[in-house]
């Protein structure tokens, strides 16, 4: 059960140290272009392994991935406070077509978990580096959903593990917040709300959209990055696929809108086993419509 971290800033260094802590992998290594940053984190982060899991944690060279499970990749610049993710494309870029033909060479049947933003035109283009599509996951929209159940969540007064709700399409700001198939309890939003007579309206909803599609423009301008919440997203989808667990997360792939972009789908040992249909209501397919259209143009710059 052995994972490689690729980029070992904020999210890789953390979604390092949140594998540690859940046991998420029994071996991780660390590789980044700044050797001893991969070196420092590696050590830091080892020391919490015997008060967690025993995860043995490392750094090295490319060399150092050969036999890994799943290599996530977080190498790459992040957003500066005001830009945006589609803004980071071309800098990116440079930086996957050096990374993805080093991790192939020697980890060439690992799958990759893509991180770097934005995400979903990264892993396009990992898929047309890679030559597969299983086996390539776009972390997607999974830290969205996330944030999704925990504003929801919070307004029900219940725990968001048992709150029902996906963010579809960009992990950016044309992302779908799929209201029409949120649910507590087997029951939908709005009818939970009113069952409980509490308040529930547009402006609320209103309130909970806003939350999650500025979240991280936010977080980044109060404490320059984000981490936390993608380092767990991501060590709960290494988690999906070093365990074979089937899990139904919303992850980035191609679609039949010709980009990648989140639908729910199931994720397992092979990367990406099925992607599911969403239920969704005619205002959300013109959005999700919509979103796919900003990943086409982001696309066309390839
Ligand atoms: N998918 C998601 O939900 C999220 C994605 N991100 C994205 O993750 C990426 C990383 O963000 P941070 O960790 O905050 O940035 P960071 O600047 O802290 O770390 C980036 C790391 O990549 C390394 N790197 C750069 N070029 C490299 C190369 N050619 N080979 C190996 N390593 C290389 C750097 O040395 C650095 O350690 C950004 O694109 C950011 O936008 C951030 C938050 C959430
Ligand atoms: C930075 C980013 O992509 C996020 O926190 O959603």
């Amino acid at each position: 059960m052995k994972v490689g971290i690729v980029g070992t800033g904020f999210v890789g260094a953390t979604a390092g140290y949140a594998m540690v802590l859940r046991g998420s992998c029994t071996e991780l290594v660390f590789v980044d272009k700044n050797e001893a940053r991969a070196r420092a984190e590696a050590a830091d982060i080892a020391h919490a392994s015997p008060v967690s899991h025993a995860v043995r944690v490392s750094s090295g060279g490319y060399e150092a991935l050969a036999d890994a499970r799943l290599v996530v990749l977080a190498a790459g610049v992040n957003q500066q406070p005001g830009e945006t993710r589609l803004q980071l494309l071309g800098r990116n870029k440079k930086i996957f077509e050096d990374v993805v033909p080093s991790v192939l060479k020697f980890a060439p049947d690992a799958v990759l978990l893509v991180a770097t933003n934005p995400v979903d035109v990264m892993t396009d283009l990992t898929v047309q580096i890679a030559g597969n599509a299983q086996r390539v996951i776009g972390s997607g929209t999974v830290l969205d959903s996330a944030r999704f159940r925990a504003l929801v969540a919070e307004r029900a007064d219940v725990d968001p593990q048992n709150v029902h709700a996906y963010v579809l399409g960009e992990h950016g700001d044309s992302e779908v917040l799929a209201w029409s198939s949120a649910s507590i309890a087997g029951i939908t939003v709005p009818d939970f709300f009113a069952r409980r007579g509490t308040p529930w309206n547009d402006d609320v909803k209103a309130e909970i959209d806003h939350g999650v599609r500025r979240a991280a423009a936010e977080i980044i301008s109060g404490k320059q990055a984000t981490y936390y919440g993608v380092g767990a997203a991501l060590a709960r989808i290494a988690e999906a696929v070093v365990r074979d667990r089937r899990a139904v997360l919303t992850v980035s792939g191609p679609t039949k809108y010709g980009v990648s972009l989140s639908l729910p789908r199931i994720v397992g040992g092979d990367g990406v086993l099925e992607t599911l249909e969403p239920l969704l209501s005619g205002e959300e397919e013109q959005a999700l419509e919509h979103s796919a259209n900003v990943l086409r143009e982001a696309v066309a710059q390839l």
